[in-house]
């Protein structure tokens, strides 16, 4: 059994660098800058009116000015500055040479062509040119695109960006037990809830899914669906890890010719994770009972994906107060299911007394992993402790 932090190296050497894609914008956002992106233009390309009013010169003072043009967005206008004069204008229309200010029409009297400001503001109300970006101006490959860079990249007049492609992730489950979500099991029967979930931890991690068929407890079966799942970046299997005798994910992928970086970690629970390099693409093989697959999921196939693209692997922990005690812990790290509720300095956090890795219901219940190192001391009510959030900080 290797430690766990040890383990989430081993399997972070499995990632493999992040392959580039080149996408237009509108399918860009959430991906990873794998290239930088140069801005291609100045913004505002003008000095530009950031209200609607009128566009006149501080040195004419209260007025009264005489209207002599309008601009608006999309319409300069192409006269000559006059003494005394005003220009109409319009947010986002380019402000014409030689009037440095524009005062809001709430603050101007018009009678006619002539104006007179009652209140001139501080402000110039002009957006000048180059006040948000200039052309040549740079983002940074690594960036993870939110929306807001999108419309950046836009603005930029950059059409499409090279980004880390989404890892192509094949999640497979196994065991005769098992029958897909809206059959009727028979007797023995249980539905298949785990590569679903896995799923969708994978999609939350930013890969590209395919679920294959459900193996049978087989060689051949599992066989047949590594097969199918050639070509992907990463093969998770679910269930069959451990040592029973229709427990073959072990045997198949040794005779497949896996490399293996390890098999069974000082962790509760998890202990029968698998992990290696298969072909050209990562191998994790999760354990069967649904906690324990879901809990791997989480603190070694989302940060595995996240690598294949580039971004940060490892999970941010955080600080807490226990809200009872705790007993000593064995020779696993415990990742135990938890709720957090508001304490006075740090959160406080209540570790479910159940911890079976079967009950679904309570994970689905819990906000945090609460960590326990291997050998941690029974802990009183009240000790400072650390945990994962549920949820996805890294
Ligand atoms: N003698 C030992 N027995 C077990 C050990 C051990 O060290 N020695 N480890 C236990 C631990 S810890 C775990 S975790 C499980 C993991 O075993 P497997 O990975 O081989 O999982 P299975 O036996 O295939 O299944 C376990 C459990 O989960 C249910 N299951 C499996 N797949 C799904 C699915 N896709 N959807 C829903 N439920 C699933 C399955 O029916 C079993 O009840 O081994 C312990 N045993
Ligand atoms: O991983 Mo078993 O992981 O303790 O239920």
């Amino acid at each position: 059994m290797i430690p766990v932090p040890e383990a989430l190296s081993r399997v972070l050497a499995l990632a493999h660098a992040p392959r580039p894609e080149i996408l237009p914008l509108d399918r860009a956002a959430d991906r990873v800058l794998l290239e930088p992106a140069t801005a291609r233009l100045t913004q505002p390309p003008f000095d530009a009116a950031a209200m609607d009013g009128y566009a006149l010169r501080r040195a004419d003072g209260d007025g009264p000015l005489r209207v002599i043009g309008e601009a608006a967005a999309g319409h300069p206008w192409r006269g000559q500055v006059q003494p005394g004069s005003a220009i109409r204008i319009f947010t986002g229309a380019p402000v014409p040479e030689g009037y440095d200010c524009v005062a809001m029409q709430e603050n101007v009297t018009r009678d006619g062509d002539e104006i007179r400001i009652h209140t001139l503001s501080p402000n110039d109300n002009i957006r000048l040119r180059g006040n948000d970006f200039a052309a040549g101006d740079v983002i940074a490959a690594g960036r993870h695109l939110g929306a807001p860079d999108i419309g950046l990249l836009a603005a930029m007049n950059v059409p499409q960006v090279t980004v880390a492609a989404r890892p192509r992730v094949a999640i497979m489950a196994g065991g005769d037990e098992l029958v897909r979500p809206g059959t009727d099991p028979a007797d023995g029967q249980i539905i298949c809830s785990n590569d679903l979930a896995i799923a969708a931890l994978a999609q939350e991690a930013g890969a590209e899914v395919t679920i294959l068929p459900i193996a049978r407890d087989t060689e051949a079966s599992l066989r047949d669906n590594f097969s199918t799942a050639q070509g992907s970046d990463l093969i998770v299997t679910i269930g069959g890890a451990s040592v029973g005798d229709h427990d073959l994910i072990g045997k198949v992928t040794g005779d497949l010719g896996m490399e293996r970086a390890f098999y069974k970690l000082a962790m509760r629970p998890g202990k029968p994770l698998m992990a290696g390099r298969l072909g050209d693409g990562a191998m994790l093989g999760l354990p069967g009972n649904p906690v324990s697959a879901i809990v791997c999921g989480i603190l070694f196939m989302q940060p595995l994906i996240r690598r294949m693209q580039g971004l940060p692997a490892r999970h941010l922990t955080r600080r807490a107060r226990l809200a009872h005690p705790v007993r000593a812990e064995g020779e696993r790290q415990h990742y135990l299911r938890a709720r957090l509720s508001e304490g006075d300095d740090l959160p406080r956090i209540d570790p479910f007394g159940d911890q079976d890795s079967a009950r679904l219901g309570l994970m689905a219940q819990a906000d945090a992993l609460l960590i326990r190192p291997a050998g941690d001391p029974a802990r009183n009510a009240g000790d400072v402790v650390e945990y994962i959030p549920l949820g996805g900080d890294f």
